[in-house]
């Protein structure tokens, strides 16, 4: 069988909302590869990772069209999720079965043909350095938070689903170490792509994709200063981090600060 992580998409132009054909001729994207898809509200982001998810065929709103190592996608790989090389992972993914995070995890692995056990407890410690709130193999799936979920997701999608392809949409606002989540997908060799309103996160990816109007604008690969800029951003968050760390603590960040007692409050 041919490795799904030797997959290789490319994006084929489809049309602007007012019907003008996008600039480009292809956009290929390799394993490994990290693309981020940024553009101000409504410009068509979602849409555009949207036609890879569904493999679009000239037949969504975009008419882009994608091919699977140079070739229409077989019909198999349309219609069966487990012969599909991409996972897409959204902020509204939710668990609606009430499993254990093991059993739900167990499941997929039988599913998947992975009979060694290790790679369940692999699976949870990575999506325990995504996430701030630690994930314990009993802990129920629909107990978990928000980031917690998204986090096991991408976990299990590289360990488990084994899937080439990544897709994210807007998942840093979900509490999660997003920086790391980029850096360990490409160190299993996936693609990413993803969509972002974050600075740091789109000028982290090797070439960002620009939308407006329902059409992709411009390609621009990261060069010269940029490089710069994301070392000072990652300073800057890194220090907005401590700092949400330390609110979540309950730390205080002035040297007499005001407390208000639980008696002032509700005299
Ligand atoms: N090329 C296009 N032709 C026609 N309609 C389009 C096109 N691209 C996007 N749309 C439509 O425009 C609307 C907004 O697009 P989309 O949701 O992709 O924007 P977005 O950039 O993801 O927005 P947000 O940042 O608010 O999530 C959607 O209804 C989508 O179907």
């Amino acid at each position: 069988m041919e490795s799904l992580q030797n997959y290789i998409i490319t994006i084929l132009p489809g049309r602007s909302r007012d019907g003008q054909e996008e600039f480009f001729d292809r956009i290929d994207i390799q394993p490994g590869d990290s693309v981020s898809i940024v553009g101000s509200t409504g410009s068509g982001k979602s849409a555009f990772i949207n036609d890879i998810e569904v493999l679009a065929q000239g037949d969504t709103v975009t008419r882009r069209t994608i091919r699977i190592n140079g070739a229409e996608p077989p019909e198999e790989m349309v219609r069966n999720p487990a012969k599909k090389p991409i996972v897409m992972i959204t902020q509204n993914n939710r668990c609606i079965a009430d499993l254990k995070v093991v059993d739900f995890l167990a499941v997929h692995m039988k599913a998947r043909g992975i009979a060694d056990q290790s790679v369940l407890l692999e699976t949870i410690e990575l999506a325990n350095e995504f996430t701030g709130e630690k994930i314990l193999p009993q802990y129920r799936m629909t107990a978990l938070s928000g980031g917690q979920t998204r986090s096991l997701f991408i976990a299990d999608a590289i360990r488990i689903g084994d899937a080439p392809i990544l897709l994210l949409d807007e998942v840093e606002n979900a509490g999660i170490a997003k920086e790391r989540v980029i850096s360990r997908i490409k160190e299993h060799r996936r693609a990413v792509i993803l969509v972002t309103h974050d600075p740091l996160l789109a000028l982290s990816t090797d070439r960002r994709i620009v939308m407006q109007n329902g059409a992709v604008r411009e390609v621009i690969y990261p060069a010269g200063s940029e490089q710069a800029l994301v070392r000072n951003l990652s300073d800057i968050d890194q220090y907005v981090s401590d700092i949400r760390e330390k609110l979540r603590n309950g730390e205080r960040f002035s040297d007499s600060p005001v407390i208000v007692s639980k008696a002032k409050v509700t005299a």
